[in-house]
Order: C-alpha cells, then sequence, then structure tokens
C-alpha cells in the first residue's frame, strides 16, 4: 500500500485581479511507496513545487486527493518534513534553538532539547556548531540545520524541495552522500524536487517526469543502479539519456506551443 496517494488531482490558480485561471496541474496521479526516494524532475514552471506543497498540506488542491496513510491530507503535518531550497532558519536562535524548536512549543526544558538536538546536528555533520548562529555558518551549513530540523521531526515522509541548489558543487556532492546514509538509516520516504537529472539519478529509487505546465506525470521509472551511483557508468548514462529525450521533448512541445500562439 503506497504510503503517499495523489488521485486525479487538479489544481487550478485563480487570479481575481486580472480575471485569469491558471491550471497549474492537470489531472495527476502518483503514488509513492513506502522507503522510496522519489525525485521529480520537469520543466521549469510545470508544477513541482505545487504538487510538492499539497503534499505538505500548505496548498489545496482544486479537486482530487492527497493521501498519506489512506487518511486525507488537508494541513501540515508532523509525519510529513518539509526542506526547503533556503532553510528559513530563526537567525536569533543557535543551531541546536532551531533544530529543537517545535519541542520548545511543547514546553520541553532547554536542557533535554539541546540534549536531543545533539543527535540530529551530528546526523548532518555539525557537531561542534551547536552554540553557533546561522549568519556564522556557510549555506550549505544552514542547509543541513533545516535537514536536522526536519528530521528532529521524526517525520515518515521528508520533502524537499530543490534543498542543494544553493550549494556549491562538492558540498552537494558530500550532501547527497549524506541524505542518502540517512534515507538508508532511518527507512524514510523521501519525495525530492530538483532540476538536475544528475541529482535525481544519484539519489532516486524513481524518479518521476513531468510535462510543461499544465503539468501531468509524464513518466516515472525505476532506477536500479548500485550504490554509490556511478555518474560516469553506462547504466547510468542510458538513463540520462533517456530523461533528457523525454525533456528535450517537453522544452519542444513548449516552443511549439508559444509560436502558435504568438
Ligand atoms: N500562489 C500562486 N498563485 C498563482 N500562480 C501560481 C502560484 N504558485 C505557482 N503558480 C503558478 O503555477 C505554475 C507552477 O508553479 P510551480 O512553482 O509549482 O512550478 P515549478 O515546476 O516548481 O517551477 P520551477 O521549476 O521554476 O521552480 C507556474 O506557472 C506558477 O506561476
Amino acid at each position: 500500500m503506497p504510503i503517499i496517494e495523489m488521485k486525479q488531482i487538479v489544481k487550478i490558480f485563480e487570479d481575481p485581479k486580472r480575471k485569469t485561471n491558471l491550471l497549474a496541474i492537470d489531472h495527476v496521479d502518483l503514488n509513492v511507496e513506502e522507503n522510496e526516494f522519489l525525485c521529480i524532475l520537469g520543466p521549469s514552471g510545470c508544477g513541482k513545487s505545487t504538487l510538492l506543497n499539497m503534499i505538505a498540506g500548505f496548498e489545496k488542491q482544486t479537486s482530487g486527493d492527497v493521501l498519506m496513510n489512506q487518511k486525507r491530507v488537508d494541513a501540515p503535518g508532523p509525519e510529513r518534513g518539509v526542506v526547503f531550497q533556503q532553510p528559513t532558519l530563526m537567525p536569533w536562535l543557535p543551531v541546536w534553538e532551531n533544530v529543537s524548536f517545535h519541542l520548545k512549543l511543547e514546553g520541553v526544558a532547554a536542557s533535554i532539547r539541546k540534549e536531543r538536538a545533539k543527535e540530529y546536528i551530528e546526523m548532518v555533520g555539525l557537531k561542534g556548531f551547536e552554540n553557533h548562529y546561522p549568519h556564522e555558518l556557510s549555506g550549505g551549513m544552514n542547509q543541513r540545520v533545516g535537514i536536522a530540523r526536519a528530521l528532529m521531526l521524526n517525520p515518515s515522509v521528508i520533502l524537499m524541495d530543490e534543498p542543494f541548489a544553493s550549494i556549491d558543487a562538492q558540498t552537494k556532492t558530500d550532501m547527497q552522500e549524506e541524505l542518502v546514509k540517512i534515507w538508508e538509516k532511518h527507512k524514510i520516504t523521501i519525495i525530492f524536487i530538483t532540476h538536475s537529472i544528475d541529482e535525481a539519478l544519484i539519489l532516486g529509487t524513481k524518479v518521476a517526469v513531468m510535462t510543461r505546465r499544465p503539468g501531468t506525470i509524464r513518466e516515472t521509472m525505476s532506477i536500479s543502479l548500485p550504490r554509490p551511483r556511478d555518474v560516469t557508468s553506462d547504466a547510468f548514462n542510458r538513463y540520462k539519456r533517456q530523461i533528457l529525450d523525454l525533456l528535450k521533448e517537453e522544452g519542444e512541445l513548449a516552443k511549439a506551443a508559444s509560436r502558435s500562439s504568438s
């Protein structure tokens, strides 16, 4: 039984000021199995973030159902952790307080919060930085804090919206490796949006390729490559070629559509 099910999802953004409606998502069906690492790729503006926001419970679909463990999703919840492109930390709080903030809201004593946060801070490779403030850390380190915060909620599903997009290449490689280790160890389910075919193939057990807007799922492929993934292998590059062809087709369809409407 899938942990997440999207059934016939349609999302229309209404713009009453301009009196226009935008069909962003058009009848998407998507099942995500437990412990899957699903990467979503697609042309810019095809609705990737919108899909993720609906699973997170931030955005409401116009029609269709989003289910988690067969229960309808209609609000955010701790069983779904979210990691954004920017980690949205509280700059006035040290790392350990940022990571364990939800426990503060529950009235848990500072000494216990700090102790519990330490485990997650270590998990993302930030041991020794517990008392630093966000402005004292690099972008990549702050992104790790955001990941530790999401993990500490002990979610069964982690939703990640281009989390490594603004990180330098070396740090990105390190973080991809760490994320795979965390995913393997904790048996979580991850839904990960990216613009990078390489990243999707380094991480995913499955890759879903979306069409241009209005977004639908063009194809979902299972990635059967051994880990750690070898980006130079023939098998890796065969998958890459297949995805590139799909995305190229979507790009060409978009160009043809804009020519016929101009
Ligand atoms: N709150 C909103 N109000 C109106 N339109 C929106 C809103 N959010 C998204 N859209 C529109 O819906 C479409 C899908 O947007 P979305 O951000 O989901 O795409 P995306 O695939 O994540 O894009 P990118 O890859 O560029 O980040 C876009 O055309 C966008 O302009």
